[in-house]
């Protein structure tokens, strides 16, 4: 009896579907929609299965969930599907597998069986998107499971299946750096050497930068708990050469992040700068170099306070808020626009990402960039210290000692030289460690002289010579 009646309900079911593809095929769409809504409810009411299906369009664009879907599958499938689609997509480093039309795989999240299925159907001239005519194929994926699972599936299964997903994704594609042509970002591989290991840095300083990093790329939760945006501001400051730049890049490398490096002399005006910032990605360090250089600030407060006599122009001015120095008109870029690009409502539009500001002259910047809160990270990289230096000797010339060690650590307590001048002495004899290092101690030499020669009052000037006396740069 059982028997009769499924299978009386499964050739009913069989006409159905048929009826619902001859409907598709000769009347119009309003009618197709309606009877397969119905039938899908008709479906629902006997199976004790859901399915639930992913599109490849969303509107204009491939979804984003389409997308993570493919490869979290494709990870899955390479071992369990039989038939598999090799490709190898322009941004990634590898080959990928993916699933082959109407292939099915199953997947287990926790107790859960869930199956997934990939289709692909051919498009009749009539039912092309309007939005992507080119297009003759509707691809999707269809994951079904039971009916019981449904909170589950909908709460932790499908947003752990996105997260993985983009987690592979971006593990797989080459990284990149962005920069800014007036409007818009354009982008080349990044394939920066510079890591943690080569950086020229004392080791504490290190090590609370890597742990300061490795907190933040794992606080989404934290975040999220205490109501911030997931970001974090950085601003490095010190002398040209000590290795700014190079940081940021082990940054990148360390985080596996992209770079956008903002030429804020690029940007028209602050509405401008909001639309680069919205078209950033997430897991990315946003870079604006030499802060003090891009934007005018003294310009603007000239600007604000027109007529002063000539004592009062000697006075350095009164810090002000950024927003009371606005100008009227939206001609340019200002110092508000630049907080309110990190630090505003518009900042959160993205997660997990670093903001970065270098400069060389931290004395020149305004204290609304500076204070607490907005840059959380201040890290002063200066001049070369012996442990720095052992760094840059493994490095360079693959030793861990030397019998001229001691010396040159003597030196570089009496005479502050930078990690790109200590670099460049080190690579003038590849191959011959001795000669290199005597060519270190002879400049550390030579600015040690000039230190005792010099005028006591007098500094040497950061331009003219590369190596100065501790305490009077
Ligand atoms: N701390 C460092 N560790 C290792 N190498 C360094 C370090 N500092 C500088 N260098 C070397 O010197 C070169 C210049 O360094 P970098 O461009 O990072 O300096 P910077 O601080 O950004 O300078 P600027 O202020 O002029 O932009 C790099 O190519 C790098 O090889
Ligand atoms: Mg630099």
């Amino acid at each position: 009896m059982k028997m009769e009646v499924w299978s009386n309900l499964g050739s009913i079911l069989a006409t159905l579907i048929f009826i619902r593809s001859v409907v598709r095929e000769y009347f119009p769409r309003e009618l197709c929609d309606l009877f397969s809504k119905s039938l899908r409810r008709l479906l629902g009411m006997v199976s004790s299965y859901i399915s639930v299906v992913i599109e490849e369009n969303d509107g204009m664009k491939v979804s984003e969930v389409y997308e993570a879907v493919q490869t979290y599958l494709s990870a899955r499938s390479s071992s369990a599907a039989e038939r598999l689609k090799l490709k190898k997509p322009k941004n990634s480093r590898d080959f990928t597998f993916s699933m082959d039309s109407n292939q099915r795989i199953s997947d287990k999240f926790e107790d859960i069986k869930v199956r997934w299925a990939f289709h692909s159907i051919e498009l009749s001239q009539k039912t092309r998107s309007p939005w992507n005519p080119g297009s003759d194929e509707k691809r999707y994926y269809e994951l079904k499971f039971h009916k019981k699972h449904k909170h589950k599936i909908f709460s932790e299964y499908l947003p752990h299946v996105i997260t993985e997903g983009k987690n592979l994704e971006l593990r797989s594609r080459n990284r990149k750096i962005y920069t800014n042509e007036y409007r818009y970002w354009t982008s080349v591989v990044f394939d920066h050497p510079a890591t943690f290991g080569t950086l020229a840095l004392e080791t504490e300083q290190k090590q609370e930068i890597l742990e300061d990093l490795e907190r933040f790329s794992k606080a989404e939760k934290y975040y999220r708990q205490v109501g911030r945006a997931w970001k974090r501001g950085y601003l490095l400051y010190g002398p040209p050469g000590t290795g700014k730049s190079s940081m940021i890049a082990a940054m990148a490398n360390f985080l596996d992040y992209d770079i956008y490096d903002l030429e804020l002399t690029q940007v028209k005006n602050n509405t401008e700068l909001r639309k680069l910032l919205v078209a950033t990605t997430n897991k990315s360090i946003i870079v604006i170099e030499d802060i003090d250089c891009s934007l005018d600030l003294s310009d603007r407060k000239k600007k604000k306070k027109p007529e002063k006599d000539s004592e009062e122009k000697e006075k350095p001015s009164e810090p002000s808020k950024p927003e009371e120095n606005e100008p009227k008109e939206d001609s340019k870029v200002t110092l508000s626009g630049v907080l309110n690009f990190t630090d505003g409502l518009w900042s959160c539009c993205g997660s997990e990402r670093l903001f970065v500001f270098t400069t060389n002259h931290i004395d020149r910047l305004d204290p609304a960039l500076l204070r607490s809160g907005r840059m959380d990270k201040h890290i002063l990289l200066t001049f070369c210290k012996f442990g720095a230096f052992k760094t840059l000797a493994r490095n360079y010339l693959s030793i861990e000692d030397h019998e001229l060690f001691p010396e040159i650590q003597d030196l570089m307590e009496a005479v502050e030289m930078t990690p790109a001048d200590v670099a460049e002495h080190l690579m003038k004899t590849s191959g011959n460690p001795t000669s290199a290092l005597q060519s270190l101690i002879e400049a550390l030499r030579d600015a040690k002289e000039r230190r005792a020669t010099a005028p006591l009052n007098g500094s040497i000037s950061e331009e003219n010579t590369s190596a100065t006396a501790q305490g009077e740069a």
